[in-house]
């Protein structure tokens, strides 16, 4: 199992850790060649669940995509991609990827920990070096996508993304309800104050589709997303509707869009991937 402290291996043993770091972390993201950070400004909206399907549908369309967890204080992509097994380093000590599939590979702290209920009690230079080493330190090879899934907020976990990326792009997710729509403004707001460009607005939950029938209803409200979007001048990605089917998947760490390839879910999610992969 990786020790996150000792990781930085090589790195480690340089005059300046921090700057061997950064270099690596220069080298790596040279070897990818988009990077997209999935974000809102509140909780619970659907990031994880965005950020590993957008990455399956990627990869389904046949690019490399690495995904990287920063929800360093509640991280889910494990349990979203079945993953049960902790992180390890090869031969360099660099972080081996958990693997998906010939496609898709992750890394979380959630990997990291043996006591999966442990509870993650870090500030924010720790937290900065830790998303850092999960970028320099990986071993991704050469990736088409760089697909990072942020926690709520506008803190520490974004803000380093966006200091370390310079060509990171947001992808802002939320859901339909006005309260919801008030905190993507703040999104919105950080993104042009650290200068990262915002890819678009996905808006989750949006209308309900019946699992039995697939009819839609309204449930929190439809279009506050598109909404947004076009008042902010901001492209808009899609409404993937709610589905309960989600967490089943979700729990269960199976592909929603290999479970259920015919559903409004499952073509909302292939048509943001296209207009990812066209952007
Ligand atoms: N479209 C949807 N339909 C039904 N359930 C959904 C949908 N999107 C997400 N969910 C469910 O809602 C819950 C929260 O989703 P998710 O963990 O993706 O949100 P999050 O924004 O990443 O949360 P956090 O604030 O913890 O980072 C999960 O149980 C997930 O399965």
């Amino acid at each position: 199992m990786v020790d996150i402290h000792d990781s930085v291996g090589a790195a480690k043993q340089q005059a300046n850790p921090q700057l061997a770091l950064e270099e690596a972390v220069k080298a790596a993201l040279a070897r990818i060649k988009h990077k997209f950070v999935v974000m809102s400004g509140k909780g619970g909206v659907g990031k994880t669940s965005t950020s590993v399907n957008l990455a399956m549908a990627l990869a389904g369309q046949g690019a490399k995509v690495g995904l990287v967890d920063v929800d360093l204080h509640g991280p889910d992509v494990p349990r979203m991609l079945g993953f049960s097994g902790v992180l390890d380093v090869d031969a360099e000590k660099r972080i081996i990827p958990l693997r998906y599939n010939d496609n898709l590979s992750a890394v979380s702290v959630e990997s990291l920990i043996a006591g999966k209920d442990s509870a993650i009690i870090w500030r924010g230079p720790v937290k900065h070096s830790v998303i850092q080493q999960f970028i320099g330190l990986v071993n991704w090879g050469d990736l088409d996508y760089l697909v990072i899934d942020a926690p709520p907020g506008t803190g520490d976990e974004p803000l380093t993304v966006a200091q370390s990326i310079n060509d990171a792009r947001a992808i802002i997710v939320t859901t339909p309800q006005e309260v919801s729509l008030a905190d993507v403004r703040k999104s919105i707001n950080f993104c042009q104050k650290v200068n990262m460009a915002i890819f678009g607005i996905v808006e989750n939950m949006s209308g309900f589709t019946c699992p039995h029938c697939n009819e839609m209803v309204d449930l929190f409200g439809v279009g506050g997303g598109e909404r947004t979007a076009s008042a902010m001048g901001l492209p808009f990605l899609g409404r993937i509707p709610f589905d309960p089917r989600i967490v089943a998947c979700g729990d269960a760490g199976i592909s929603f869009q290999e479970k259920y390839p015919d559903t409004p879910v499952a073509k909302a999610y292939a048509a943001i991937a296209e207009k990812v992969m066209a952007g």
